[in-house]
């Protein structure tokens, strides 16, 4: 097969804690990872002429800086393919919001062409080639919902009751690095365990510091909140809320003000991506 065309779904953080930093820099995190039924759509067309071109993407991402591309670029370094691929990304997910897009847009395509160009490399070596582009890909190529410590890359999955949620994007792009380098965060949480976490004690030390540099993120979470408990996604901007059922979030939708976009999903402790690769490889065996 030459051409495959697969999910790149956006994740929630239902808590994320920061209980202390690294050497380098980079944040210790606590935090909690579902997928949604929501996401962006990759197509992958294999070239045997070794070239990676991007005819399609996110607006505004210049092909060279798009973490497809570099994905593609850096699995083919690894594994020594002379293959390479048209990349074409059907963005959904709103950009700098929190639902890991770019990460995941990376995800897949380092498992669609490890499938594709039969490179044969196992999701341990792929999940260790997509940390090297960014904390959040791990999570995304094994594609579990996933209990997350170190830097978001030590992964214990978790199995949690699949829910409905209303997510709004506030019409802001918040950029991570920004928000990691502000000084009011809270970097010192007590490590929390699952149990405490069902028990209602988690939340993300991004809002406070979110809600203070964005005034439509707080406009949103006040809206949101009057429907159900909202809680901000990552970095933001985007919230979510959970819904008893998909019409109680459509309905909720129906009176989201014009700036504002917002969905409905569930939320899937297997991602739709692993989903999908599960199908192919058990077409194929
Ligand atoms: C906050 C989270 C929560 O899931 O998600 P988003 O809000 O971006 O979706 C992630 O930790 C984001 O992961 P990701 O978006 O992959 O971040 P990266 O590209 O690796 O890093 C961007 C920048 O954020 C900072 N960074 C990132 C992760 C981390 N654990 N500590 C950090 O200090 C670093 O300054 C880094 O240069
Ligand atoms: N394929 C991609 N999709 C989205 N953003 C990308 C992509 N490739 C690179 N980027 C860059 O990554 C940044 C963060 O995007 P994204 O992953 O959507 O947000 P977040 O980290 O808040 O979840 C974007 O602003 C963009 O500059």
């Amino acid at each position: 097969m030459q051409t495959l065309i697969l999910p790149a779904p956006a994740k929630l953080n239902l808590f994320l804690h920061i209980t202390g930093r690294r050497a380098d820099g980079y944040h210790l995190l606590q935090t909690l990872f579902v997928f949604l039924d929501f996401g962006d759509e990759i197509t992958l067309r294999v070239r045997d002429d070794g070239a990676i071109h991007r005819p399609a993407g996110a607006e505004g991402v210049p092909e060279a800086a798009d973490l497809t591309v570099r994905a593609a670029r850096l699995l083919q370094q690894m594994s020594g393919s002379p293959l390479g691929a048209d990349i074409q990304v059907l963005k959904r997910i709103p950009m700098g919001g929190g639902l890991g897009g770019g990460s995941s847009d990376a995800a897949t395509v380092l498992q669609g062409l490890n499938y594709l160009w039969r490179c044969g490399l196992s999701t341990d070596e792929l999940a260790a080639l997509g940390l090297r582009l960014g904390a959040d890909v791990p999570v995304f190529v094994r594609g579990h919902a996933a209990w997350a410590e170190g830097v978001g890359e030590q992964l214990t999955p978790v199995s949690l009751p699949e829910s409905w949620y209303v997510v709004i994007h506030p019409g802001v792009h918040v950029p991570t690095a920004e928000l990691f380098s502000d000084p009011g965060l809270t970097r010192d949480c007590p490590p929390i365990t699952l149990a405490t976490f069902h028990a209602g004690l988690g939340i993300n030390v991004f809002q406070p510091v979110v809600e203070k540099r964005y005034p439509e993120v707080t406009a949103a979470l006040r809206w949101l909140s009057r429907y159900s408990n909202a809680v901000l996604t990552g970095s933001g901007s985007c919230l979510f809320a959970p819904v008893s059922s998909k019409q109680e979030g459509e309905t909720i939708l129906q009176c989201l003000p014009n700036d504002w976009f917002g969905f409905v999903a569930s939320s899937a402790n297997v991602s739709p991506l692993q989903q999908k690769l599960l199908t192919l490889s058990t077409l194929h065996n």
